[in-house]
């Protein structure tokens, strides 16, 4: 008998669909070497009793040097290797933040417009996030 994995186990990933100007971040992971080279979302995992946006605040504090606000869930959770997750928000620049800077597990960064949103080898398990979270550039855009 297989017994079935309880919901406890399950460790929630968050992703920052950081917005500017109408463009989105894109963050090149440095490793580990399976997925070095693939863009993704920037954030990571919510520790035990961490809001998933506290986390996502201080990921990117530790990632990106940058001081963000949360602004909404996107809808939906995408599958990881398990037992991880994807929950993905937006996320804007506080004013006075500094510019993101590839400080740990990137190695490059770009602000993508909506044009250029699939210029970038993504994750394939961040393929679908990516794409629920594209019509939101242009209403960003303003
Ligand atoms: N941050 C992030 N991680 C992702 C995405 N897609 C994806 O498969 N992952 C995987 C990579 C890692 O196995 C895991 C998150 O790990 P992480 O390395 O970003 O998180 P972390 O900073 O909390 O990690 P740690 O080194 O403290 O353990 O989820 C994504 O879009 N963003």
């Amino acid at each position: 008998m297989t017994p079935m994995t309880p919901m406890t186990d399950r460790i929630v990933v968050v992703g920052a669909a950081l917005l500017d100007g109408g463009r989105l971040l894109a963050a090149r992971r440095s490793a580990p070497a399976d997925l070095a080279g693939r863009w993704e979302l920037p954030g990571g995992k919510v520790e035990a009793g961490e809001r998933p946006e506290d986390a996502l605040v201080r990921e990117l504090r530790e990632e990106l040097g940058i001081d963000a606000e949360p602004v909404e869930r996107v809808p939906g959770e995408w599958p990881l290797r398990a037992p991880y997750v994807l929950q993905v928000w937006t996320a804007r620049l506080r004013p006075g933040s500094p510019a993101p800077r590839p400080l740990q597990d990137h190695d490059e960064l770009r602000w993508l417009a909506p044009a250029e949103i699939w210029d970038v080898p993504w994750l394939d398990q961040d393929v679908p996030a990516v794409r629920d979270v594209a019509p939101r550039l242009t209403a960003d855009r303003g």
